[in-house]
C-alpha cells in the first residue's frame, strides 16, 4: 500500500506549490492513473514517490516503508520508469540493460536470461545487441520499461510511458504491464491518454493545480456525470477547455 499524507513540494525559488498537501492511498495490487492538464504536478508527485526530487514537506510510505527512514529498502521494492529516456545510445540494448540490472545488484547467468526473457516478450529479441542509437521512438520506450523492472519491483511508478508511441508499442507495453500487475505489482502511472486510463487503471485521481479534485473507479467517475460518456468527458467536466500553457 502506499499512503501519501499532505505531501507538497515548492520548487526553489518558485512562488506556488506544484503539489499541495496531497492526500492519497493506493492499494496493493492496484493500476492506479494519475490524470491531469499540462503543469498540473503528475511528474512531481510521482517523482517524489520515487525518491528522485525531495518533498517540501509531508510524507509518504510504501508497503510501510517511510521514505525517510527507509530510503535504501525502499528503492529496492519499486521500480521507475521515467518520461525522459534514461538510455546509453552509443551502448546495445543489452549493454544498457546490464547496466541498469547490475544497479539493482543482479549480475551473471541470472541477469543475463533475464534480460533475453524481457527482450523476448516485449518484441525486442533480435535486437539484443543493436545500439540504443537505431532504435525507434518505440522500441526506446520499451527497453526504458525494462531498465524499471528487471529488479521485480513490488511497486512500479511510470511517468507517461507511452507517450509518443504508435499504437503497436503502446499496446505492447500496456499488455504488458497487464501481465506484471496480473502477478502482483502494484502500478502507479501518469498519463495523457484518458481512453488508455479508463481501460488500463482500477482507479484514477485527476489531479489540478497539484491537488486532486476527484478521483474513483473509471467507470463509477463516468456514472457520476450525467452528461459523461467517457473519461475523457469527466476529465474536462472537472478541468475546464482553457489551455494550459507554462514555461
Ligand atoms: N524544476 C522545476 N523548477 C520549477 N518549477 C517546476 C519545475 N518542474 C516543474 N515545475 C513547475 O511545477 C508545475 C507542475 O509541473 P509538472 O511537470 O509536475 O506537471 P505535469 O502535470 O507533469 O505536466 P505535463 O503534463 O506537462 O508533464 C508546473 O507549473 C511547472 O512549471
Amino acid at each position: 500500500m502506499i499512503e501519501i499524507n499532505q505531501l507538497s513540494k515548492k520548487y526553489k525559488g518558485a512562488e506556488s506549490f506544484s503539489v499541495h498537501n496531497l492526500d492519497l492511498r493506493i492499494r496493493e495490487k492496484e493500476v492506479f492513473g494519475i490524470l491531469g492538464p499540462n503543469g498540473a504536478g503528475k511528474t512531481t508527485l510521482i517523482s517524489m514517490l520515487s525518491s528522485l526530487l525531495k518533498p517540501t514537506k509531508g510524507s509518504f510510505s510504501i508497503n510501510g516503508l517511510n521514505y525517510r527512514e527507509h530510503t535504501q529498502q525502499l528503492k529496492q521494492i519499486i521500480g521507475i520508469v521515467p518520461q525522459e529516456y534514461a538510455l546509453y545510445p552509443t551502448l546495445t540494448a543489452y549493454e544498457n540493460l546490464r547496466y541498469f540490472g547490475s544497479m539493482y545488484g543482479l549480475k551473471g547467468a541470472h541477469l543475463k536470461s533475464k534480460i533475453h526473457d524481457h527482450l523476448e516478450v516485449l518484441g525486442l529479441g533480435p535486437f539484443a545487441d543493436k545500439k540504443i542509437k537505431t532504435f525507434s521512438g518505440g522500441m526506446k520506450r520499451r527497453i526504458n520499461l525494462i531498465a524499471g523492472i528487471l529488479h521485480a519491483p513490488k511497486v512500479l511508478f511510470l511517468d507517461e510511458p507511452t507517450v509518443g508511441v504508435d499504437v503497436q508499442s503502446k499496446n505492447a507495453i500496456i499488455d504488458y504491464l497487464k501481465e506484471l500487475n496480473k502477478k502482483g505489482t502494484t502500478i502507479l502511472y501518469t498519463s495523457h491518454h484518458l481512453n488508455e486510463a479508463e481501460h488500463f487503471c482500477t482507479r484514477i485521481a485527476i489531479i489540478d493545480l497539484g491537488s486532486i479534485i476527484c478521483k474513483g473507479k473509471p467507470s463509477a467517475l463516468i456514472d457520476e456525470h450525467v452528461d459523461a460518456r467517457n473519461l475523457e468527458d469527466v476529465f474536462l467536466a472537472k478541468t475546464g477547455k482553457a489551455l494550459r500553457d507554462y514555461a
